[in-house]
């Protein structure tokens, strides 16, 4: 391949990437849920003064779900367009995408849990 046309495919991809996060972003009302969540968190985290060791582990508590759900939306997509009738293999295979969102989503909330609960203790202990 010449070096022009790799750098465009290159592109291309990204381009196609981009693409899909923007349609994940824009269509899931799941993925607007998850980026509230993010925000509130990371404006915790902001507001606490966490340690760099514990924005690392938010953050990619954060990129863990993002992740998950964006498979979810892919794998629901595919389902959709192989079974559109309904099938008990279309319906299970949907319910492990998004039991794995839910998982993420549990692990992401304990981390987050063993993170703040300190901070929430400290806060209310200096209030009072
Ligand atoms: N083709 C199908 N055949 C059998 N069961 C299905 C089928 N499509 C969906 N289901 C069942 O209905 C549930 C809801 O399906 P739906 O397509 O609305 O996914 P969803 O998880 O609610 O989507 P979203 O995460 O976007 O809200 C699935 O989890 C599955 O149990």
């Amino acid at each position: 391949m010449s070096r022009p046309s790799y750098i465009k495919s290159r592109l291309n991809s990204f381009r196609f990437a981009f693409n899909g996060l923007s349609a994940v972003f824009r269509f899931e009302p799941n993925m607007r849920l998850h980026v509230l969540s993010s925000i509130v968190v990371l404006g915790m985290a902001y507001g606490f003064d966490v340690t760099r060791m514990e924005w690392c582990l938010l953050i990619l508590c954060i990129g863990m779900v993002w992740v998950a759900e964006i498979f979810n939306t892919s794998i629901e997509t595919l389902t959709n367009l192989v079974s559109p009738e309904h099938n008990p293999l279309a319906g299970k295979t949907k319910d492990l995408a998004a039991g794995a969102v839910l998982m993420a989503a549990i692990t992401a909330a304990v981390v987050g849990l063993f993170i703040f609960i300190p901070y929430w203790v400290g806060y209310v202990n200096t209030e009072l």
